[in-house]
């Protein structure tokens, strides 16, 4: 394969993705997909940090909706991204690569506390680095979070692995003739209301100058070919 175009990347993993056909919880095929598809990225020189969603386990809003309190149903949320990022840990561990979960939450029995130059260094020793707990505070989003640890640790793209192809002028699950991106900017995205990914991570984005590719998160390899310069999915740049 050509030489790399991208050396540190924050990967956006979709928890809903995990589901596979389930309703709740982590299938275990697509955790071993995912966590090879991250060994082969770092034992090909990536330095990978990942931030994985907890769509699968709880999303607070939705929770709130039925009644919880907002704070305490997003708390749970993020509970829930840890308790994906550690499977994760596990599947990649378990392929023989050094991994570790760091989260915004302080749960120090269970993995690190996130402080950026301890994930800094894990990296730089080719160590895979999972961010859990979004940004340990309610209200956001993981898409958010995976923005903020991007340009914390000086990521070179941000690539949010998705349900969909990329971005498209509607939500292509509702709306059929919605017609594909392959690169716009992120004004354009906000501008128009484009959902993929929240106003909030697509300003930081913006805003720290971290470009964005959305794809799908079931296409096998796909990543590996990104990182390699192919053009995967949309490009969402600053203008
Ligand atoms: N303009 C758009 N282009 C692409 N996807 C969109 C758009 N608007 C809304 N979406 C929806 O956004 C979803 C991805 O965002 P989200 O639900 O946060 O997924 P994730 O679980 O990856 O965080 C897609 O599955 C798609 O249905
Ligand atoms: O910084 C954060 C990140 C996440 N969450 C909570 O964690 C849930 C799961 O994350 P998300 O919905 O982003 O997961 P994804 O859509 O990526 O699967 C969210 O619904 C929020 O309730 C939060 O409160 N703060």
């Amino acid at each position: 394969m050509s030489e790399l175009k991208y050396r540190r990347i924050l990967l956006k993993l979709s928890g809903e993705a995990l589901l596979g056909d389930g309703r709740c919880g982590i299938d275990a095929a697509i955790l071993q997909r995912l966590a090879a598809e991250i060994c082969d990225l770092c034992r090909a020189g990536v330095q990978t940090a990942v931030v994985i969603g907890g769509g699968n386990i709880i999303r607070g809003a939705e929770k709130a909706a039925e009644g919880l309190d907002r704070v305490t149903s997003d708390h749970m949320g993020m509970l829930g991204t840890v308790i994906n990022a550690l499977a994760m840990q596990d599947a990649i561990e378990n392929l023989g690569l050094p991994v570790r979960v760091m989260s915004a939450l302080k749960i120090n029995q269970v993995c690190e506390d996130y402080i950026r130059r301890r994930a800094v260094r894990h990296l730089e020793k080719g160590r895979v680095v999972i961010f859990a707990a979004g940004t340990g505070n309610p209200f956001f989003t993981t898409d958010s979070a995976a923005s903020l640890r991007a340009v914390e640790i000086n990521a070179d793209i941000l690539i949010k692995a998705t349900k969909v192809d990329g971005v498209y002028s509607a939500d292509p699950k509702k709306d059929a003739n919605a017609t594909f991106y392959s690169r716009l900017t992120f004004d354009q995205a906000l501008d128009q209301r484009l959902n993929v990914m929240d106003a909030t991570a697509l300003v930081l984005c913006r805003d720290h100058r971290i470009p964005l590719r959305v794809m799908n998160v079931f296409e096998d390899g796909a990543v590996m070919r990104l990182v390699h310069g192919e053009e995967i999915g949309s490009l969402i740049e600053a203008g």
